[in-house]
């Protein structure tokens, strides 16, 4: 891990209540796959290439993956997330605890939006309207959450409505007066997905595919890109790091859409190992969290800074371009 990284959640961790640092930190069942998603990238290694005189490019090619309830890490919340971006992309949270307008008005670099579809397809609608009058570039569905996870260390600390004074405010005033619950919902299917195609002009993503013939079906179903993501290890604690998923899943994209990666990445190497393995890009989620509770604003661009600095590096060193040959198992 980046040392700057590990010193942010060092000091989140200490101005945190811990309710809200285990909210933020914690996976579901036994962290079995939080812990697998950072342990992925340690068991590979990077062959260089050399003598290749190629200077590179400033592209950095990582987002601000969505995470609900920016206010509980700082009092600024999702605002302070936002003017951090100098030209990243936030991918905003459908329970952000400032409004989707808000968000994109602070921003200094692009907003998607995150959607969580609801069952009520005229609530979904609605949040979709919400995001493009906010000026929103994109949509991503998250696809990995017919239900809410189950996460021990919420249920110890019962841990389970915002404090007073927050609320995921994207659900006020939806359809009707009043602030509805986010819903998770199993019936969400590629119906839905063919529905918000018609619905915007919006690129589409999926967020959370793993399993190879999903991302076939996504790219069937006209799909932007795809985001190979477990959810943090937050979901279904069985299943692949999700580096590890990402090849499958690359070969079943063929090269038609973009394919990004998020889950566990935590140094300017980890970029380079999923771009390597055919990652357009990568999303970093906890890591900002940290840098937002540490430091607001400047925590999360400390955040973003320290990567980038640490991904050119790396790619220089590497001979300024990455491919799975590169990539080999350390033993
Ligand atoms: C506290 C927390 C809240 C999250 N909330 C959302 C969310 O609202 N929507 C979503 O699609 N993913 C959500 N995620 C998952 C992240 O988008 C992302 O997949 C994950 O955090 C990436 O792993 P990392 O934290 O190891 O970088 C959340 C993750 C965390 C840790
Ligand atoms: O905690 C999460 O991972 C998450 O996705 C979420 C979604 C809605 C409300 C709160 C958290």
């Amino acid at each position: 891990m980046n040392p700057v990284l590990a010193e942010l959640h060092d000091k989140a961790r200490a101005v945190l209540d811990p309710v809200h640092h285990d909210f933020f930190a914690g996976g579901a069942g036994d962290e079995v796959v939080l812990a697998e998603n950072e342990a992925a990238f340690r068991r590979l290694a990077l062959l260089p290439r050399v003598l290749r005189g190629r200077e590179i490019g400033e592209d950095f090619p990582v987002m601000i993956s969505p995470t609900a309830f920016h206010k509980l890490a700082h009092p600024d919340g999702e605002l302070a997330t936002a003017r951090a971006l100098s030209g990243t992309t936030l991918v905003s949270s459908t329970a952000s605890t400032v409004p989707i307008a808000d968000v994109v008005a602070a921003a200094t670099g692009p907003v998607w939006f995150q959607l969580y579809v609801q069952p009520d397809m005229a609530v979904t609608e609605a949040l979709v309207r919400r995001a493009e009058q906010a000026g929103c570039r994109a949509l991503v569905v998250t696809a990995d959450s017919p239900v809410f996870g189950r996460h021990r260390r919420d249920l110890a600390h019962g841990f389970h409505d915002l404090p007073p004074g927050l609320a995921a405010e994207n659900m006020r005033d939806l359809v009707e007066p009043g602030l509805r619950n986010i819903a998770m919902s199993p019936t969400v299917s590629w119906e839905h997905i063919d529905r918000l195609r018609e619905m915007t002009a919006l690129p589409l993503w999926v967020k959370g595919i793993l399993h190879p013939q999903d991302a076939e079906l996504a790219v069937g179903h006209g799909v932007a890109g795809v985001v190979v993501s477990n959810h943090g290890g937050r979901q279904l604690d069985l299943v692949p790091a999700s580096l590890d998923a990402l090849p499958a899943v690359v070969d079943a994209v063929a090269g038609r859409v973009p394919v990004a990666l998020d889950g566990g990445v935590r140094s300017g190497g980890d970029i380079a190992l999923a771009l390597a393995l055919g990652a357009s890009a990568v999303g970093i989620g906890r890591p900002v969290l940290w840098g937002l509770a540490a430091d607001g604003d400047q925590g999360v661009r400390r955040v973003l800074d320290v990567l980038r600095d640490e991904f050119l590096h790396v790619l220089t060193l590497c001979g300024g371009e990455l491919s799975r040959d590169m990539v080999v198992k350390r033993c």
